[in-house]
């Protein structure tokens, strides 16, 4: 079973689609490096001859100098072209590759629930989706030659060579195994010590983003040096761990580097072939070409090394993308229905996140009226959030089900619950675009006026229109140059395009200053009328006039009912509110001694 999960995530198993392109790359490259073998065996032929002063004749053709020339330029025009052509093709197949992974990545993520997204952090995903994608890119399109250069034109050297004269092979390979033994002596602990820089380098990257994004917190709280010293330490343990490697390899690194570099093959080749020349049992052709040959042998092994690397490296890539590709899709039901209205009922909901030992909910029933308004209160970590993610399917339910107009959400496709439900986040996201796009995206079909309406009925139109491009103003990386309750308004116009019958709304004014804060209540009043809502607020005064509201504690329901009948029931509610009656009256009293 392992053995068949490992063939199926392997390196070659994510290169299936591109592998016709791979092969070729590979046998083109091989041809190339074939003729070159060919040029190097001609070139001994035609130097035997000169020293001969006798032209050689191998299958009837004589190797004079007008024969040898023009088979010397067709070999090179063969090695040229299949050389040029395994270029172009292992890169044709990289690009290829690449496509096909970033579309099935894009497809499987947009069917993944959204909630591992959220919970599994999208830069992780980022990641896989371009740094990993890019390394199995670089190893089709450079690995597949050099599999030629390392791995087929040695074996063919070698066999060559065994047929020239088998005491000169034996003499070249000694030389390389020596060269390997110290090689492989080098490397002795290198999967450890690798493990330790690796870690050691990603500490520096962590602490360079940490100094850099944690800047204005280091400007106001640190004076640099408890952020700086972790940085520095960090430099520190990089520099240790490195040198730590090069103390343990150097020596048996450059020795190998040494005895593998050609010079000590053709020695050796060279001393063994004068002592066999001056016993006479050895051509003089035999030689020379042994002499061509061994060089090319020695020059490959560097390349072996450099191969190996990249596999692995590359097959750590693969492995992360099958992860992504093995996440398992929201189930999708194969008979679709359609809500029969727009009520939103949780029948005995239970729901626990994968990586949490506690239930995060724990048997919830609650109905939300059609075109009624609903306010999920309490405290922090009640299960709010939880409850308001789980009607869009961000995860489902472990136990119990969420039906909207009568049907349970796992049966309405993905689409129609999409155009049913739309969710305010508190953390808003805009898309490096004008605004005018960063609107309409909600709904490809909406004109400009519709834009404009929306932007009007968010209460954004008019600061919208004080921008240098108005509309066609770039709303920038991920919003920055807009504040905080200007990029909520722009979601909630947004919403208001998208014009679904269920509105769930996730401590929209949270963040938002007074002046912000009163446009953002028009705006989601604007944004909620005739709708089915679900409201999570921390600021109790909005939800005075909810139709109902609902309090959580500890992932229960702890009560349900109007404002004035949950304060009667000095429970939770009553608390909370008492709370949150105290905090203001304190912001109250600070703005006064301010004054
Ligand atoms: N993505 C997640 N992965 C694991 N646990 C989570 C995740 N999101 C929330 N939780 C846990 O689930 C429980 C309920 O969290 P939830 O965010 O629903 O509470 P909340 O009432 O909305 O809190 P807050 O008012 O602070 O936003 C908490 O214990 C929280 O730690």
């Amino acid at each position: 079973m392992k053995k068949q999960t490992e063939k199926k995530h392997g390196l070659w198993a994510i290169m299936k689609p591109v592998m016709f392109e791979i092969r070729m790359a590979i046998l083109l490259a091989s041809l190339g490096a074939i003729s070159l073998i060919v040029t190097l065996i001609l070139l001994s032929l035609t130097l035997t001859s000169i020293m001969q002063e006798t032209p050689m004749e191998i299958l009837g053709i004589k190797f004079n100098l007008f024969n040898t020339i023009i088979l010397l330029a067709i070999m090179t025009v063969i090695a040229f072209l299949s050389r040029f052509y395994a270029f172009v093709v292992s890169h044709l197949g990289a690009f290829r590759l690449e496509q096909i992974l970033r579309t099935k990545l894009s497809q499987h993520l947009a069917d993944v629930p959204l909630g591992y997204i959220i919970s599994n952090g999208s830069g992780t995903l980022k990641k896989v989706m371009q740094n990993d994608v890019r390394a199995l890119h670089a190893f089709v399109a450079d690995s597949t030659p050099m599999i030629a250069k390392s791995i087929i034109a040695p074996t063919i050297t070698l066999i060559a060579l065994l047929i020239i004269d088998y005491r000169l092979a034996l003499a070249s390979i000694t030389v390389l195994i020596l060269g390997w033994i110290a090689m492989a002596y080098a490397m002795r602990d290198s999967k450890v010590l690798r493990e330790k820089y690796e870690q050691s380098q990603s500490n520096i990257n962590k602490a360079v983003i940490e100094f850099a994004q944690a800047m204005p917190v280091v400007r106001t709280f640190d004076d640099g040096t408890s952020s700086f010293k972790r940085y520095n330490d960090s430099l520190l343990a990089y520099k240790e761990n490195l040198s730590n490697w090069m103390k343990i390899s150097a020596i048996s690194a450059k020795l190998g580097m040494i005895i593998l570099s050609p010079l000590p093959t053709l020695l050796a080749v060279l001393l063994t072939g004068t002592i066999l020349l001056n016993n006479d049992s050895l051509e003089l052709f035999a030689l020379i070409s042994a002499l061509f040959l061994s060089t090319g042998m020695a020059d490959a092994m560097m390349p072996v090394m450099w191969l190996q690397n990249f596999i692995k490296k590359s097959q750590a890539s693969a492995l992360r993308i099958q992860e992504v590709l093995d996440i398992p899709s929201l189930p999708i039901s194969k008979e679709p229905k359609t809500p029969k209205n727009f009520d939103i009922e949780f029948k005995n909901v239970s729901f626990k996140y994968d990586n949490i030992e506690n239930y995060a909910l724990k048997n919830i029933n609650l109905r939300v009226p059609n075109g009624s308004v609903t306010a999920l209160v309490g405290p922090s970590g009640a299960g709010k959030s939880t409850v308001a993610k789980l009607i869009p399917r961000f995860w489902d339910v472990n136990s119990g089900e969420i039906n909207i107009g009568e049907v349970n959400i796992k049966e309405i496709s993905p689409q129609v619950l999409m155009d049913t439900v739309s969710f305010v986040f508190q953390d808003t996201f805009l898309f490096q675009d004008t605004i005018y796009n960063n609107i309409k995206m909600a709904n490809s079909k909406a004109s400009k006026e519709d834009v404009i309406n929306a932007a009007r009925a968010a209460q954004i139109h008019e600061f919208i229109k004080t921008l240098p491009n108005g509309y066609d103003t770039m709303a920038g990386d991920r919003g920055a140059n807009l504040s905080g309750g200007q990029k909520q308004r722009i979601t909630i116009a947004r919403a208001i395009l998208r014009d679904t019958p269920i509105v769930v709304l996730d401590e929209a004014t949270a963040f938002a200053d007074p002046e912000n804060e009163e446009e953002i209540v028009k705006a989601l009043a604007n944004l909620t009328v005739n709708k089915t809502v679900i409201m999570i607020a921390h600021r109790l005064s909005t939800i005075k006039d909810a139709d109902q509201i609902v309090v959580f504690d500890q992932g229960e329901i702890a009560e349900i009912g109007k404002h004035d009948e949950l304060l009667e029931n000095k429970n939770v509610y009553k608390k909370l509110w008492n709370n949150y009656e105290k905090a203001s009256q304190w912001n109250l009293e600070k703005g006064k001694s301010h004054e």
